[in-house]
């Protein structure tokens, strides 16, 4: 099972890293291994994540800690993981730093979300009837790590979803990697297609959905 697990995430960390969505060191990845007790892998902090090593990831416990004897450092955003996991029945948690995702979550910072309506790809997020509305939470990015995981813990609900971290980047979660993978690509997305879009109309940024 863990050996499973590690290949399925050091494949997703391979398809993020084609992307180029972990620039300067930024990102980390987790997924499940056990429910009773909590272990999940995430990865080491600080690393190069575009790197395939034998060393990408750990194994911790329900608070984010190291299972075994280690040298490697958990994640230093490991604790937003661990709130997905407590809260959820999520298999997979990924988060990623994009100049789209960054730039979206200051043009809507204030708002505390930005929402997408009548676009296709709302439909990865199980939105499939044509008025749906889908509402992406922005958290402040607090320095503190307990606290930041503390306010992200508040948007978080449901096996899949999407917040974004003002300035800073997004996390989403899903039942498992190829739902999670999902999410994260719609999500990207769907935040390319609104900065395009309002570099044609702006007048879009003060429609009200
Ligand atoms: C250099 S990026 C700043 C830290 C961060 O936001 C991140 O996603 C990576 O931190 P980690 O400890 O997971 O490597
Ligand atoms: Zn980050």
């Amino acid at each position: 099972m863990l050996r499973e697990r590690w290949t399925e995430l050091a494949d997703v960390k391979d398809e993020l890293a084609k992307r180029d969505w972990f620039m300067g060191t930024s990102g980390n990845l987790a997924i499940k291994v056990s429910d009773h007790p909590l272990r999940f892998l995430v990865t080491a902090s600080g690393k190069d994540k575009r790197k395939r090593t034998a060393e990408d990831f750990l194994l911790v416990d329900e608070f984010g800690r190291a299972v075994e004897e280690t040298h490697l450092k958990p994640s230093a955003e490991t604790l937003l993981h661990v709130e997905i996991y407590r809260k959820t029945n999520a298999g997979c948690s990924l988060h990623v730093h994009t100049i789209d995702n960054n730039v979206i979550s200051e043009v809507y910072g204030d708002n505390g979300e930005v929402t997408f309506k009548g676009q296709e790809l709302i439909k990865a997020f199980d939105k499939w009837e044509e008025e749906a509305v889908l509402k992406i939470p922005i958290i402040r990015n607090y320095a503190h790590i307990p606290t930041l995981a503390h306010a992200f813990s508040e948007q978080v609900s449901g096996d899949t979803g999407a917040v974004l971290i003002r300035n800073h980047g997004i996390t989403v979660w899903g039942r498992n990697a190829f739902e999670a993978k999902k999410i994260l690509e719609a999500s990207e997305f769907l935040f390319r297609y609104q900065l395009r879009l309002l570099e044609h109309k702006p007048y879009q940024l003060f429609k009200v959905v």
